[in-house]
């Protein structure tokens, strides 16, 4: 099954900030005890590769980089074990590199313009961030009027109040947030915790 359509049955994509990578483990696990099996791990922070190393001893985890920025970040993401790589806004070099290096990209796009640029480039999927700060819905079905072969999994300010939403619409194939993530339950190592948030939102969804 393509990761599109695993991301699609999903239908969340936490968005994940590690710190430390003793917490990468338990965390891969918190996931998969919660039955919410994906992981977009962050290049925001200086061991996001070595978590994401750690991460891929978890076979039945679906593990990609996010906040990915440059072409060597899609190396070293790759070289951890990624599988697709997520990117806040469209960039021609990361986009390049994952044709390259046969990974799935999911990029941002904020506007009209960067979604022809990801579709030049073959990206059917895109990441519409920063989505409530766009005007979310709403600017989503004005997207998909002129791009109805797009799907969407939009990011930024989505939570379990208006996840819902979003996911209504035909072109949202998934959602992305960090709110599944707590930073704060980390930094106290509550995995347990991670895993009910992850278990609320995804009954959220179903
Ligand atoms: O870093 C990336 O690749 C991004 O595109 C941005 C993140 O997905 C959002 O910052 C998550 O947004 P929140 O759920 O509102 O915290």
């Amino acid at each position: 099954m393509s990761i599109e359509q695993q991301i699609a049955d999903l239908k969340l994509v936490p968005v994940i900030k590690i710190t430390d990578p003793a917490h990468a483990a338990p965390l891969a696990e918190a996931l998969i005890a919660a039955g919410l099996p994906v992981a977009e791990v962050t290049f925001r922070t200086d061991c996001a590769a070595e978590a994401i190393k750690i991460m891929s001893n978890y076979k039945d985890l679906l593990l990609g980089a996010g906040t990915v920025i440059n072409a060597q970040q899609v190396e070293e993401a790759k070289n951890a074990g990624a599988t697709f790589i997520i990117s806040p806004g469209f960039s021609p070099e990361v986009s390049k590199a994952c044709l390259e290096s046969g990974l799935i990209y999911f990029p941002g796009i904020a506007s009209p313009r960067d979604i022809q640029d990801a579709l030049a480039d073959g990206w059917k999927t895109l990441k519409f961030f920063p989505a409530e700060a766009l005007g979310g819905v709403k600017t989503l079905k004005a997207f998909a009027a002129p791009y109805p072969g797009i799907k969407f999994v939009p990011t930024g300010g989505i939570n379990a109040d208006n996840v819902g939403q979003y996911l209504e619409l035909p072109q949202v194939q998934a959602c992305g947030g960090s709110w599944m993530v707590p930073n704060k339950l980390m930094d106290e190592g509550d995995f347990a915790g991670i895993t009910e948030i992850a278990k609320e939102a995804l009954n959220k969804v179903k």
